[in-house]
C-alpha cells in the first residue's frame, strides 16, 4: 500500500515538475549602456538553454529619435543600440518593445536595468499586471529616492510596489568591457538562494561573465550603490591631480565606510560578501574606469556644473553617483549619522557646491579611520 502511494506521489510530483518547467519568458526593462550589454548575454544564454528559457527576449526601450530614426526600430532592424552601445551586435532574439506593459506581458523573469530615478515610475505603470510568482532581478546600482530617514533599497522598492521577490546582480562590470566579451565576474544576491539562484545563474553565467550566487543580497546591493559615491571621490582626486596612492586611500576609506554603512542598516552582514565581485572589485574598476569617476574629474578640471559635464561626456548615459550621494546624505543627516561617514558626506557636499573639491583631502586626512 505504502509503495503504491509513494509511486502515486512520485507520479504527481514528476508531472507537476514538468508543468512548472515550461520555458520561462524573460523581459529586460531598460536598454541603456548596461541594459544593452546585458542583453547580449541574456540573448545568448536563453538561446543556449531552450528547456529553461523561451528564446525570445523582450527588451523595453524608452523610445527616442536618434539621427532621425526611432531607436526601437533601429534595434529591431539592425540589431544595434546605436546610441547607448554603438558598434556591438545585439542577438536577433532580443526584441525591442516600447510599450512597457506589453514588454512584460506573460513574462516569468523581469530584469530591471534602468537608472534608479526611473524605477518608481516604471513599477507604478506595472501595478496589477505582474503575477506574484514572477522572478525579478535588479541590476540597478542606487538607492530609493523615497527618504523618510530610513534606508530603502531599489530591490525593496520594486518588491513593495509589485509584490514580487527581487534578487540583485552587481559586480565589477563596466558595460563596454562586458560588451567586448572581456573576462569578468559578477555577484548575484538572492534571499531565496536555493529557489531563485539556479535559474538566475543560468540566465547570466557565461565563459566570460562568471557568476557567484550569495544569500547576503542587501550587502551585494549596497556595495553596488555606494561604490558609485566612492568613484566620485576618486574622480575628484584625479581632477585635483593626485596620483594612485591617493586613489587607493579613497578606495580603502570608501570600503571602510561601505562596510560600516551596511553594518549600521543590516547588522550581522557577511564580511565575505565584500570580497565578492560586487565589493572591492567593483570599487576598483569604477574608481579607475567608470563614468562617475570621469564626470567628477571633469567637474573639478572644468569648473562646469555636474549636469553640464554629464551632458557633454556621456551622450545621454547617466552617472548615478552624485544622486546616490545626495540620497545617502539625506538619509544619514536625518538620523545624525553624517559625521561617521565623512567621505560619503564630502562627495555630496562637493557635488552640491557646498564644499570645495580641494577640501576633500583634508576630509581624508582627518578621517575617523586614522584616529
Ligand atoms: N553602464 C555600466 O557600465 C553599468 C551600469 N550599471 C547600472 O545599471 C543601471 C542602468 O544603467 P545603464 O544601462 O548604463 O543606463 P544609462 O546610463 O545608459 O542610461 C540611459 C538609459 O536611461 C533611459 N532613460 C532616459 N530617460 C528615461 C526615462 N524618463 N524613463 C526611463 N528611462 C529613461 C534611456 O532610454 C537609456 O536607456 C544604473 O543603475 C547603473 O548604475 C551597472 C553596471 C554597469
Ligand atoms: O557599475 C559600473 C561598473 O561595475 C559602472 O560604473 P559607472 O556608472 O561609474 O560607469
Amino acid at each position: 500500500m505504502l509503495s503504491r502511494l509513494s509511486s502515486i506521489f512520485r507520479y504527481f510530483g514528476t508531472t507537476s515538475t514538468i508543468a512548472t518547467m515550461s520555458p520561462k519568458k524573460v523581459t529586460i526593462i531598460g536598454s541603456g549602456n548596461w541594459g544593452s550589454a546585458i542583453a547580449r548575454i541574456v540573448g545568448s544564454t536563453t538561446k543556449s538553454f531552450p528547456d529553461e528559457f523561451d528564446p525570445t527576449v523582450r527588451m523595453w526601450v524608452f523610445e527616442e529619435i536618434v539621427n532621425g530614426e526611432k531607436l526601437s526600430e533601429v534595434i529591431n532592424n539592425r540589431h544595434e543600440n546605436i546610441k547607448y552601445l554603438p558598434g556591438k551586435v545585439l542577438p536577433n532574439n532580443v526584441v525591442a518593445v516600447t510599450d512597457l506593459v506589453e514588454s512584460c506581458e506573460g513574462s516569468n523573469v523581469l530584469v530591471f536595468v534602468v537608472p534608479h530615478q526611473f524605477v518608481k515610475g516604471i513599477c507604478e505603470k506595472l501595478v496589477g499586471k505582474i503575477p506574484a510568482d514572477t522572478q525579478a532581478i535588479s541590476l540597478i546600482k542606487g538607492v530609493s529616492t523615497e527618504k523618510r530617514g530610513g534606508l530603502k533599497l531599489i530591490s525593496e522598492e520594486i518588491k513593495e510596489i509589485l509584490k514580487i521577490e527581487v534578487s540583485v546582480l552587481m559586480g565589477a562590470n563596466l558595460a563596454p568591457e562586458v560588451a567586448n566579451d572581456n573576462f569578468c565576474e559578477a555577484t548575484i544576491g538572492c534571499k531565496r538562494k536555493a529557489e531563485d539562484g539556479p535559474l538566475l545563474k543560468k540566465l547570466f553565467h557565461t565563459d566570460n561573465f562568471r557568476i557567484n550566487v550569495v544569500e547576503d543580497a542587501h550587502t551585494v546591493e549596497l556595495c553596488g550603490a555606494l561604490k558609485n559615491v566612492v568613484a566620485c571621490a576618486a574622480g575628484f582626486t584625479d581632477g585635483l591631480g593626485y596620483g594612485d596612492n591617493t586613489k587607493a586611500a579613497v578606495i580603502r576609506l570608501g570600503l571602510m565606510e561601505t562596510t560600516k554603512f551596511v553594518e549600521h542598516y543590516y547588522p550581522g552582514s557577511n564580511l565575505q560578501t565584500f570580497f565578492e565581485s560586487c565589493g572591492i572589485a567593483d570599487l576598483i574598476t569604477t574608481c579607475y574606469g567608470g563614468r562617475n569617476r570621469k564626470v567628477c574629474e571633469a567637474f573639478v578640471k572644468t569648473g562646469k556644473s555636474m549636469a553640464e559635464v554629464e551632458k557633454e561626456l556621456l551622450n545621454g548615459q547617466s552617472a548615478q553617483g552624485p544622486l546616490t550621494a545626495e540620497e545617502v546624505y539625506l538619509m544619514m543627516h536625518k538620523t545624525g549619522l553624517d559625521a561617521k561617514f565623512p567621505l560619503f558626506t564630502a562627495v555630496h557636499k562637493i557635488c552640491a557646491g557646498e564644499m570645495k573639491p580641494a577640501e576633500l583631502v583634508d576630509c581624508l586626512r582627518n578621517h575617523p579611520e586614522h584616529m
